[in-house]
């Protein structure tokens, strides 16, 4: 199988520097942070040429290897990507955790110096990261390079909107920098521009072996959790399993994220790295998305192969959109997403029926959600009241939750979790991190996971979870087609 994909077109890239306006913007906030004796974020964005971010990602494979992140939206139009940290907000806290990731951002934001001229969101300073799924779980090794809340604010930011690219540089300025600081900045910058389009196509490597963990286990965790939802007050639980795989040779994310670009359409592709793990996937599933007060979220949540044929298609969408056992699964999460996003909205729209949504892989009950946010609701408020819908986690939320942490034997992590950025402005948007998978090296973990109800089959669960792998090991050259 040819598993390369070369991500630069056209071979030249030119990028116009102005040196001037980040040397003077550095040095006033070098003596900004003098005189208030507390860091000051500089900020500059420029426009950037014809540059691809997935091009702009793999020039940082060596420079920035372990501190880079990529995030394409569904829509196919919007895409950053991320190389070195000028700060990172982490924390480990289980209580407040969305508050306190907010209260540090503005922190950060506040008083700094942003050279900014353009309207678009997702320019200048931004954090990229995520929040693990649940931060009361005994925590294992699989990701010990992820505190439950961490997020990344990049040196350097390709982002890439209505068709033009822009490169934002962030620098955090202390009271003991000099001028040092821009000849070490524009230094790396120049260096990290020359690099773009001379990139040697990167391959995934040879698959050796898939290890599913336990599966007769979870079957048995499923059967267990039906008994109890069918005795109650439990209406739905989400339960998760993991395959572990291993290679030939250690996994570049940037192959990886050109595959699933090509084969996930229609899903937002991410990658995340920390400390030499990257945590990468193609997520269907849009948590939240808020521009000024506007924003979208959807119910995600019921599923069903797709056809071979057009016309078999045609007939399983029909089957899952009149499935009594998918249409409870579904209703649930637009109950619980309909409160929240009232709790934090002016306004909310949200049909009466499901629709299809079909990725490469499987099919879904769909419902879209509109509405416009509260002047005081931030991106994050909403977050908070969203994670976990019933999507992830389950009915009512908090028993859901503790009933995952009882009976499943994953670590989650930041599957299932929300992932995703935002601007200083507040703009950002959040996916729900499904079909991803944890890349360690050599070796790499996936996770799915399906939505149990009282009248669940363990033996159908396990085959969905099967087609949710999909996304994954197909580029991870895992399904031989
Ligand atoms: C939990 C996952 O999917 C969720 C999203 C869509 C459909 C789901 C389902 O039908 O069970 C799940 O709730 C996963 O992909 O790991
Ligand atoms: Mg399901």
């Amino acid at each position: 199988m040819d598993n390369s994909f070369g991500c630069c077109v056209g071979g030249k890239f030119v990028v116009t520097i102005h040196e001037t306006e980040l040397k003077e913007a550095i040095h006033l906030g070098i003596e900004k942070a003098r005189e208030q004796g507390r860091p000051i974020l500089v900020s500059e964005v420029r426009k950037a040429g014809a540059i691809e971010a997935l091009c702009f990602f793999d020039s940082g494979r060596t420079d920035f290897f372990g501190e880079r992140f990529y995030w394409r939206d569904p829509e196919g139009g919007f895409y950053i990507a991320g190389l070195g940290i000028a700060a990172q907000l982490s924390s480990d806290l289980a209580e407040g955790r969305f508050s306190y990731i907010g209260r540090s951002w503005n922190e950060l934001i506040q008083g700094g110096i942003i050279v900014n001229p353009y309207k678009e969101a997702g320019l200048g300073p931004l954090m990229f990261g995520g929040f693990s799924f649940d931060p009361h779980k005994q925590k294992t090794a699989l990701w010990s390079k992820y505190p439950d809340s961490l997020f990344h604010i990049p040196r350097f930011m390709l982002t890439v909107a209505g068709g033009e690219a822009f490169l934002t540089t962030n620098v955090v300025c202390t009271k003991h920098d000099g001028i040092s600081l821009f000849k070490k900045v524009a230094g790396e910058r120049e260096s990290l521009l020359k690099n773009i389009g001379t990139r040697m196509d990167v391959e995934v490597p040879s698959l050796k072996e898939i290890k599913e963990i336990a599966a007769g286990e979870w079957k048995g965790t499923v059967m267990e959790a039906v008994t109890q939802l069918q005795e109650g007050p439990l209406k739905k639980v989400v339960l998760a399993r993991e395959l572990r795989l291993l290679f030939e040779s250690e996994v570049e994310s940037g192959a990886v994220l050109g595959r699933l670009e090509l084969e996930q359409k229609a899903s937002f592709i991410f990658s995340f790295e920390s400390g030499g793990d990257s945590f990468i996937g193609a997520s269907p599933e849009r948590l939240i998305k808020k521009r000024g007060r506007s924003v979208r979220s959807a119910c995600l949540a019921g599923s069903i192969q797709r056809g071979k044929t057009g016309n078999e298609d045609t007939m399983l969408g029909n089957q899952l959109l009149s499935d009594e056992k998918n249409l409870k699964e579904h209703q649930y999460v637009v109950d619980m997403i309909r409160d929240a996003m009232e709790k934090t909205c002016d306004s909310v729209v949200i049909p009466d029926q499901p629709q299809l949504m079909k990725v490469r892989d499987i099919q879904h009950l769909y419902t879209p959600v509109e509405g416009i946010a509260k002047e005081s609701s931030s991106l994050l408020d909403i977050v908070e009241r969203l994670h976990p819908t019933p999507a992830l986690g389950g009915l009512p939320k908090e028993a859901a939750i503790a009933k995952i942490r009882e009976l499943e034997t994953l670590d989650r992590g930041l599957y299932a979790a929300p992932i995703g950025w935002m601007d200083y402005a507040g703009n950002g948007e959040f996916a729900v991190a499904i079909r991803s998978g944890l890349i360690q090296g050599k070796e790499a973990s996936l996770f799915a996971g399906c939505g149990v109800v009282a009248n669940s089959d363990a033996e159908s669960e396990y085959l969905e979870t099967g087609l949710k792998f999909r996304p994954m090991l197909s580029a991870l050259g895992g399904i031989k087609e």
